[in-house]
């Protein structure tokens, strides 16, 4: 059974994609918007982002069939309270936080007796806002579910329905699970994306505009990642600590060997570490999972 009143609360990115999606591809749906920023409410009217913008978490709330979730990691607790008092009793609450653990804790905490499936949908991009979203941001995407042991699996089903209906290929995992892959996989890439890009504006001083002038190699790649929302991933870094310290710490070691490899001069070793990657990426594009910027050039001609 689809759901028919969807709340989306927080507009940004990824909330005003789902209620972009959700009404061009979920016939009959009627769908609800709340955003604790007055001017992005204001903005999300303007542009006629859902079928109505509640001003209040009560309004948000009280005729749901299904919420979802689109607000930072760290702010998911206190969303998730304000919408308790008139959140009916039998709405399924999902979110699409981008770690997994600090989340079901959170909403567990804040919505007790309440049905609530966690989920993850895999895109995105550096943007943030109402107006940043589009409707086919999931389409071929993974939607990855959490339910915490002992979730209804018909709410389960339901959700995962939900996110197909949108486009997106769903999976399921232990929530610890999640995080640690997303670690290694999302996670730690921004932690460095966020450090060559500062390392490079320290060196500026030395090197003049340079580090504009030819941005357009590799680091122009790294500054689209640094570009991304620093409240949420301030967020995801705080709230996932664990994992991500573990795959910094692998990281640091593995990149301690091509250090060692370069100093020296093994150049077997470097050739046979770039032949793996290479044959890494080449996998991902065949299985169509190039980035989300190549996805948005595609879906946007
Ligand atoms: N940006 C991305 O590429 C992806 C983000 N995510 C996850 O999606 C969530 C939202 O991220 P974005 O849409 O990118 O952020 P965003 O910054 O574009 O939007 C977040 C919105 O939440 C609102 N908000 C904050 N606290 C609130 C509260 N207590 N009640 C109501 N509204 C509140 C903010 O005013 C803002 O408009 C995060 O949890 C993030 O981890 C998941 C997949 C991809
Ligand atoms: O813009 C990019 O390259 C991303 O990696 C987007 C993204 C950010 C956070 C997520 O949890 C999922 C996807």
């Amino acid at each position: 059974m689809s759901f028919t009143r969807i709340t989306v609360v927080g507009l940004g990115l990824i909330g005003s994609s789902v209620a972009r999606a959700a009404r061009a591809r979920i016939e009959g749906v009627q769908v609800t918007g709340y955003d604790a920023d007055p001017e992005v409410r204001a903005t999300a009217r303007e542009i006629g982002l859902c079928d109505e913008i509640a001003d209040d978490a009560d309004a948000a709330a009280r005729e749901a069939d299904l919420v979802v979730l689109c607000v930072p990691v760290g702010a998911m607790g206190r969303a998730a309270a304000d919408l308790a008092p008139a959140l009916p009793a039998d709405a399924i609450v999902t979110d699409v936080g981008s770690c997994k653990a600090s989340v079901v804790e959170a909403l567990a905490a804040a919505l007790p007796g309440h049905v609530i499936v966690p989920a993850h949908p895999v895109a995105g991009t550096e943007q943030s806002g109402p107006t940043a979203g589009f409707a086919t941001l999931f389409n071929h995407r993974w939607c990855i579910l959490t339910p915490p042991e002992g979730t209804d699996p018909v709410a389960v089903d339901r959700v995962a329905g939900f996110w197909r209906a949108l486009g997106a290929e769903v999976e399921t995992m232990a929530p610890d699970h999640h995080d640690r892959v997303l670690a290694v996989t999302s996670h730690l890439p921004h932690l460095i994306a966020y450090t060559i890009v500062g390392t490079a504006s320290d060196l500026e001083e030395v090197t003049q505009s340079e580090v504009i002038k030819y941005s357009a190699g590799g680091f122009r790649d790294f500054t689209r990642i640094a570009a991304s929302d620093p409240t949420m991933w301030r967020d995801v870094f705080l709230a996932n600590r664990e994992a991500v310290l573990d795959m910094l710490q692998r990281f640091s070691e593995d990149l301690a060997l091509l250090q060692r490899a370069i100093r020296w001069g093994q150049g077997d070793a470097l050739f046979d570490h770039f032949t793996q990657t290479r044959a890494i990426r080449r996998s991902i594009v065949e299985q169509g999972q190039d980035d989300a910027r190549a996805d948005f050039g595609r879906t946007h001609e």
